[in-house]
């Protein structure tokens, strides 16, 4: 058990990467997350854990949603929570159900929304937008009312609303995991060639084959954190024990 290890990568400033300084998180008294320290300045950081560990609290807290109760959290340098302008730059969040994501009836209002809030003008969002929708080869989606798309293709609007703001960090919160095999590995070939960072929460280590960079979480608690090998290998190996037990109760609270 490795809490309190702190890595700099590259011992520059804060400028680069994600930097989790003491962070705590409580809600209605109860303890979330506890005491999170880290810093990388790895582009592809995996976030592992068993259900309820934390691991979408901590994502949210990343991306700037909620505020930690306690510690600093850094983006590239910014506070995501304090700094809630330059946020919309700095990161985006997917989050696994497109439903708690997508907010306008339309798919050309989902997409434009982004990039008004930007500060591009009308036009230059439709203008936006329409390239956005043609680069994913779904122009003809432009018009199309969101209750009418699948799941999938709600989790692809989400992607091109994102992808139109282009943020320099991207927090994948298990956006895969309800998606058909071809459509899931057509998004993770679209993300494996995203020019900004990556942070992907994810059960699945096989998910994160080509990162360098993995924390795990268990209680709300950093287990471990650094090589994606060396933090998957332990992870997987734990997952596989406590599979083995028969003990049901045991499940994550
Ligand atoms: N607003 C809230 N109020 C009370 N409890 C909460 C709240 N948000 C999260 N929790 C609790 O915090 C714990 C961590 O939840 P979180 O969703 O972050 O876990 P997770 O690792 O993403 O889980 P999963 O893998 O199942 O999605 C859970 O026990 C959850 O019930």
């Amino acid at each position: 058990m490795k809490m309190e290890r702190i890595e700099v990568r590259n011992a520059k400033t804060d400028l680069s990467g994600l930097s989790l300084e003491g962070v705590c998180f409580e809600v209605a008294g109860r303890q979330i997350l506890e005491d999170l320290s880290l810093r990388t300045e790895s582009a592809r950081i995996g976030i592992v854990g068993r259900n309820g560990s934390g691991k979408s609290t901590l994502s949210r807290l990343i991306a700037g949603l909620i505020k930690p109760s306690s510690g600093s959290i850094l983006v590239n340098g910014i506070s995501p929570a304090k700094d809630r302008k330059a946020a919309l730059t700095e990161v985006g969040i997917l989050f696994q159900n497109p439903d708690h994501q997508i907010i306008f009836p339309t798919v050309q209002e989902e997409i434009a929304f982004g990039l008004r809030q930007l500060g591009q003008t009308r036009d230059e969002a439709a203008q936006g937008t329409e390239r956005m929708l043609a680069r994913f080869g779904k122009s003809h989606w432009i018009d199309a009312n969101v209750s009418t798309l699948s799941q999938g293709q709600k989790q692809l609007l989400c992607l091109m609303a994102i992808s139109a703001m282009q943020p320099k960090t991207v927090i994948l919160d298990e956006p895969l995991s309800g998606l058909d095999i071809p459509t899931g590995i057509q998004l993770q070939k679209y993300f494996s060639g995203y020019p900004g960072n990556l942070i992907h929460i994810t059960h699945n280590p096989e998910d994160l084959r080509e990162f360098d960079f993995a924390l795990w979480l268990e209680g709300g608690r950093l287990v471990d954190f650094g090589s994606c090998d060396d933090v998957l290998v332990q992870y997987k190996a734990q997952m596989k024990k406590w599979g083995a037990t028969d003990d049901i109760s045991d499940l994550s609270d």
